[in-house]
């Protein structure tokens, strides 16, 4: 999959031989990704309700991936983390974030690094005030992943990527050991960049496939008019946040995915799951809404939507 930010460089720096990552929420990407790290030789601490700890703990994680092949992998798990960590790697759900972070004190993490990986742009400034700004990194990851039972992971996408916003290098060389794990990981400097590129992006993939319960493949075929004007929408919204989107390369990237790939609102709605609709569509209404963009279509889809 094309990347649309610039990168710095960052990515290149050496591993320490094994660091300890915890995992709050080891569901489809936090699974995913404890996994690997485990597989390449890290220590990982999964965070998890008790069901799924004590099963982690006992079956370690299943993964079925495409990518990377079948594999399982030994991990700790707790339902609390009760030691300092070098990276936390936050991967709930926007839904459930206030209640998961009751099991990360925030000391623990005073000499490691926090890397968010939902999807949205507003639990930022949750995880600062948890953790103190300096703690996190800002990100965004680009995959389909699915728990489709507690440590039993399908990876489907044949692509797992994730983009940094780091200005500064931090201490544990992030980028670096999200590499050793299989992440084609990139440094980018601007953080709204990174953020703007995935929720632009991501909107009207989730809207539309949620809120027509199709795939990407019929959405971009037998509903390209309103995916393009969609995506004309978000973009302008994310432009007006200070990050160059462009429409073009966004539609790009929607026609290089897999035919039969799934948003993880649209995975959500189909298990009957809460939806990610207000960190994703309701924060994309806020932004517009502050700068005074028009975003039409993006409002009827949130209103069917929430409607549901
Ligand atoms: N899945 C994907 O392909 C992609 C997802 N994203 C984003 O990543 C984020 C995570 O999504 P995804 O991995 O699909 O979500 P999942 O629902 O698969 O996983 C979330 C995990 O969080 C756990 N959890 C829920 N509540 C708590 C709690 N209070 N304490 C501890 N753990 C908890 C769940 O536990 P349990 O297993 O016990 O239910 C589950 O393991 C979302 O913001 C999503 O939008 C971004 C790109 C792609
Ligand atoms: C669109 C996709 C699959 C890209 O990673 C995604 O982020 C999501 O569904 O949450």
């Amino acid at each position: 999959m094309p990347h649309t930010a610039p990168p710095l460089s960052g990515g290149s720096r050496p591993v320490p031989p094994r660091s300890t990552v915890a995992v709050l929420g080891p569901g489809g990407i936090g699974g995913l990704l404890a996994a690997l790290l485990s597989r390449a030789g890290h220590r990982v601490i999964c965070v998890a309700a008790e069901e799924t700890a004590r099963t982690l703990r006992r079956d370690g994680i299943r993964v079925h991936s495409a990518q990377f092949g079948d594999f399982t992998a030994a991990v700790e798990a707790d339902m609390l983390l009760r030691e300092p960590v070098d990276l936390c790697l936050v991967t709930v759900k926007q839904t459930a974030l206030d209640a998961a972070l009751d099991r990360v004190p925030p000391h623990l993490l005073d000499e490691g690094y926090v890397l968010p990986l939902l999807n949205g742009v507003e639990h930022l400034d949750t995880l600062r005030k948890h953790f103190g700004a300096e703690r996190v990194t800002p990100a965004v990851i680009r995959v389909e992943s699915t728990r489709t039972a507690p440590g039993v992971i399908e990876h489907g996408s044949p692509f797992l990527e994730i983009d940094l916003a780091v200005r500064h290098e931090p201490h544990v060389p992030l980028a670096a050991l999200l590499t050793s794990a299989g992440a084609d990981t990139r440094v980018v400097p601007d953080e709204n960049a990174v953020l703007w590129a995935k929720l632009a992006f991501l909107a009207p993939f989730a809207l539309l496939t949620t809120r027509y319960g199709l795939p990407i493949g019929d959405i971009r075929s037998a509903r390209r008019a309103e995916l393009e004007a969609l995506v004309e929408e978000t973009t302008a919204v994310s432009r007006a946040c200070g990050a160059p989107t462009d429409a073009t390369g966004i539609l790009a990237r929607y026609d290089a995915f897999p035919p039969g790939s799934k948003s993880s609102m649209q995975r959500d709605a189909e298990a009957g799951r809460p939806l990610e609709l207000d960190a994703i569509g309701g924060a994309l209404l806020r932004a517009a809404d502050r700068h005074g963009i028009p975003i039409p279509l993006a409002e009827r889809l949130m209103a069917d939507l929430e409607g549901r």
